[in-house]
């Protein structure tokens, strides 16, 4: 008879040390004044999101992204389920120290310029005079800000705004930053510059979480996506996988003759394949307008005739 006990049954699998989030049927009802309850906002929530990812959360209004981001940082509590963020439990606020938000809404003070902003949050996490100064600079000329260093924030445009915003949620060099709606309002310019500086920041390693409704950046620059309905996760993975149609193949060459095209019509048909189509592709919005804008600054007063 085998003296060995079987392991005690665990319902978690042990969580691996590049697991940085982690919830487990997270659900949050908010109640009114009474305690009645008033809108099951996140319903049993799953999520893994590992070390040096972007992940996106998308979803129509309401359906339960900055209740996550809220929960994720302790602002509000559960009313079921687990979030642990760095293996410990998302309501214990001293691994905040770790993390850096961007919230929504500005809630800037508008009478201060760059500088004084960031050395105000950097006083906030006990840092000494010296590495303020030093991450003061550093932040400036990382978001590109070094123009505007010394203007109130109320003389700044949305994109100006959402660089502050941004820098400030990275003066205590967090590990993980959540972002919340970060190009919401800004020109394509500015939305640019923001998922090139969303990009480098997973190059050096960062965690990132962002929410969003716009789309065509979360494709941009997120690893991968859930998306949330009413509370409830829909889908979950990798956007290339989740954007990849696995039934049509594509094939794009340059040069072909009208013969050559016949020829390869014949051979998809003779395959029992059928033709979707066969034509010239596209520039995105985005490329065609990043083009122009650049093209303008190259070459003052040329004017771009492309499109007619
Ligand atoms: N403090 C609150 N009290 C009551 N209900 C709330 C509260 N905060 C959010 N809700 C409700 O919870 C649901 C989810 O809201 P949440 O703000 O998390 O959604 P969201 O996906 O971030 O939406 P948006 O894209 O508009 O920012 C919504 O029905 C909202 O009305």
């Amino acid at each position: 008879m085998s003296t060995q006990t079987a392991p005690a049954k665990s319902t978690r699998p042990p969580v691996s040390n590049d697991v940085v989030i982690e919830t487990r049927g997270l659900s949050k009802v908010y109640r009114d004044f009474w305690g009645r309850q008033k809108v099951r906002a996140l319903k049993a929530l799953d999520l893994e999101i590992k070390k040096g990812e972007i992940f996106g959360l998308l979803g129509p209004n309401g359906s339960g992204k900055s209740t996550t981001i809220k929960l994720l940082l302790g602002l509000l509590f559960p009313t079921s389920g687990q979030a642990l963020v760095f293996g410990q439990e998302a309501t214990e606020v001293t691994k905040n120290e770790r993390i850096g938000y961007l919230p929504e809404e500005s809630y800037l003070y508008k009478f201060l310029n760059a500088e004084e902003t960031l050395d105000f949050y950097g006083r906030l996490f006990d840092m000494p005079a010296a590495v303020r100064k030093e991450r003061t600079d550093e932040l400036i000329q990382r978001v590109g800000l070094q123009g505007a260093r010394k203007r109130q924030l109320r003389e700044y445009s949305k994109g100006m705004t959402r660089r502050i915003g941004l820098a400030q949620a990275l003066i205590n060099e967090p590990e993980l930053i959540l972002l919340d709606e970060p190009t919401s309002g800004l020109d394509p310019i500015g939305t640019r510059e923001m998922k090139d500086l969303i990009l480098k920041l997973r190059d050096q390693g960062k965690t990132i979480l962002m929410s969003s409704h716009l789309l065509p950046d979360v494709q941009d620059v997120c690893d991968r996506i859930a998306i949330l309905h009413q509370g409830e996760l829909k889908e979950l993975g990798r956007v290339d996988t989740l954007l990849t149609v696995q039934d049509v193949t594509q094939v794009r060459a340059k040069g072909l003759s009208a013969a050559a095209e016949a020829e390869i019509r014949a051979v998809i048909e003779k395959h029992g394949g059928e033709l979707l189509g066969m034509d010239h592709p596209t520039l995105s919005l985005e490329e065609l307008f990043l083009n122009i804008v650049r093209d303008s600054e190259a070459r003052p007063g040329r004017r771009a005739s492309g499109g007619k």
